[in-house]
């Protein structure tokens, strides 16, 4: 089944903004539908309904002076035979003139009116009640031939100068239809055109009840995404301020000296974004001084771990990958030299003043020895026991030869009160082509040995 709440944020609010898109584009297509047919039902009001009533207003002023006409006519009837009585008007060329007049003008409405009626059914333009048309097409048709036997009867009069008292029934006859049909035509326009307003009046109301009810709609998924929104960003960021501080703890239970002067210091009004980036940033700084700490630390380790515990030389292990390295460099053309250094007699200190004082011996030699070393150049390990080696990684076997008798010499004569004085005997060599590591410490040992042979506290080198 659709389950919405797991769905991601993105995913949520592109489907609001989609629904809500829709709803927009609905309520834009319903407007232009509905202003399109407001708008056809108004032309229709303008091209069929308001010429007809405005014909039928012309008529009706036609039918009034066609009236007056009549009456104008002074007649009385008198016998010229038994059978056919006949009538005397007062016909003269004005009266002819004004019959002629408003006839025409009246022909020329009748046609008008079943132009418009007939362009309006033939081309289409009736949307509402086409029966209704098309029966007013037929009154318009009724009354043009109410005029026509009208326009006869008169013009037989006007030939003859004479009219019998039946014509005269029947012009007063046509005369009446005309008019009653032209009522009655006239009603019909009034019905056809309020029907036209009602049916665009109810169209109107249809029109802005749905477009409020659309607008309204949209309104509510508008505010709800609006809020989801916010919420939710706001739920997030505050979720990773939590974290954020969750981690600010876990690096450091103290309080953070660099987070209270950023408050302190900032006491404009901030939103969600700059507090996060805020925490984001002493989180930042924090993190890059516990790398620091923790590179300090383990350099220290990886330090403690190359060094010997109880004088702070050097390790074996340091020596082999320093032998290695400048093994490595020897090949491509940078020589180095070794000094290996053994102390005289040790086993006597010992013996004779415990292993206690044989330790401090060995911590003192060896503060002593770095006293002449160049710390650049020169290293001093402890290869095992009262055994030691300098490496000197630059210059040539004659410094070796000259630093190694200042060391023989500077212990010679050190003295320390609490300490006997010792003696070391020193064997020297430089890297000679095609060396390996145990050929050179083959041939240092040997010539250490020669220094012993040849009665201890002395230098000799090859
Ligand atoms: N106090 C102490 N003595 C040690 C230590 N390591 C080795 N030794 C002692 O150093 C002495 C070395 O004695 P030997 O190898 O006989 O050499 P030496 O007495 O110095 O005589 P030569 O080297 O021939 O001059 C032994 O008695 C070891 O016990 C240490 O860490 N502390």
């Amino acid at each position: 089944m659709f389950d919405w709440f797991s769905l991601s944020m993105t995913k949520k609010v592109g489907g609001l903004s989609f629904i809500l898109l829709s709803f927009l584009f609905v309520v834009i297509l319903f407007s232009a539908y509905q202003s399109q047919r407001i708008y056809y039902n108004m032309m229709e009001v303008a091209e069929i309904d308001v010429p007809l009533s405005e014909i039928v207003a012309e008529v009706e002023v036609i039918q009034l002076r066609q009236d007056l006409f009549i009456e104008s006519l002074q007649w009385h009837p008198h016998a010229t035979s038994f059978n056919s009585p006949m009538v005397e008007l007062q016909l003269n060329d004005q009266t002819e003139q004004d019959f002629r007049t408003f006839n025409q003008a009246l022909a020329s409405q009748l046609f008008k009116a079943e132009k418009v009626l007939h362009n309006a059914l033939t081309l289409g333009s009736v949307r509402l009640k086409m029966t209704d048309h098309q029966a007013l097409m037929e009154k318009v048709g009724l009354l043009h031939k109410h005029r026509i036997a009208f326009e006869k009867t008169l013009n037989k009069a006007f030939r003859t100068q004479s009219m019998s008292l039946q014509d005269w029934s029947v012009l007063e006859d046509i005369d009446q239809k005309l008019e009653y049909e032209s009522d009655r035509m006239l009603r019909m326009i009034d019905v056809l055109t309020m029907r036209v307003s009602d049916a665009v009046e109810g169209q109107e109301h249809r029109f802005v009840l749905i477009n409020a009810m659309l607008g309204i709609s949209a309104l509510a998924i508008g505010t709800y995404l609006t809020l989801y929104i916010i919420l939710s960003f706001r739920k997030r960021v505050w979720s990773l301020r939590g974290q954020i501080h969750h981690l600010h703890h876990a690096l450091s239970t103290e309080s953070n000296p660099q987070r209270e002067h950023l408050k302190s210091n900032n006491m404009r009004t901030k939103d969600e974004l700059d507090e996060l980036e805020d925490d984001l940033q002493i989180l930042l700084s924090r993190f890059s001084s516990e790398i620091d700490n923790r590179q300090q630390i383990e350099n220290e380790l990886i330090e403690l771990a190359t060094r010997d515990k109880l004088t702070g030389a050097y390790n074996r292990r340091k020596w082999d990958e320093q032998m290695q390295a400048v093994l490595h460099l020897a090949h491509q053309g940078y020589a180095f030299s070794v000094i290996l250094i053994d102390v005289d007699y040790f086993k006597k200190v010992n013996d004779t003043q415990g292993h206690d004082v044989g330790d401090k011996v060995l911590k003192v030699l060896v503060t002593e020895l770095n006293r002449l070393l160049k710390p650049q150049r020169d290293s001093l390990f402890r290869l095992g026991g009262e055994e030691f080696a300098v490496l000197l990684k630059s210059g040539d076997s004659d410094d070796a030869k000259q630093l190694a008798e200042q060391l023989r010499h500077h212990i010679e004569t050190f003295s320390q009160p609490d300490l006997p004085a010792i003696t070391i005997s020193l064997g020297v060599t430089g890297y000679q082509e095609g060396d390996t590591r145990q050929s050179l410490v083959k041939r240092v040992d040997q010539l250490l040995y020669e220094a012993k042979a040849a009665g201890r506290n002395q230098v000799v080198s090859d």
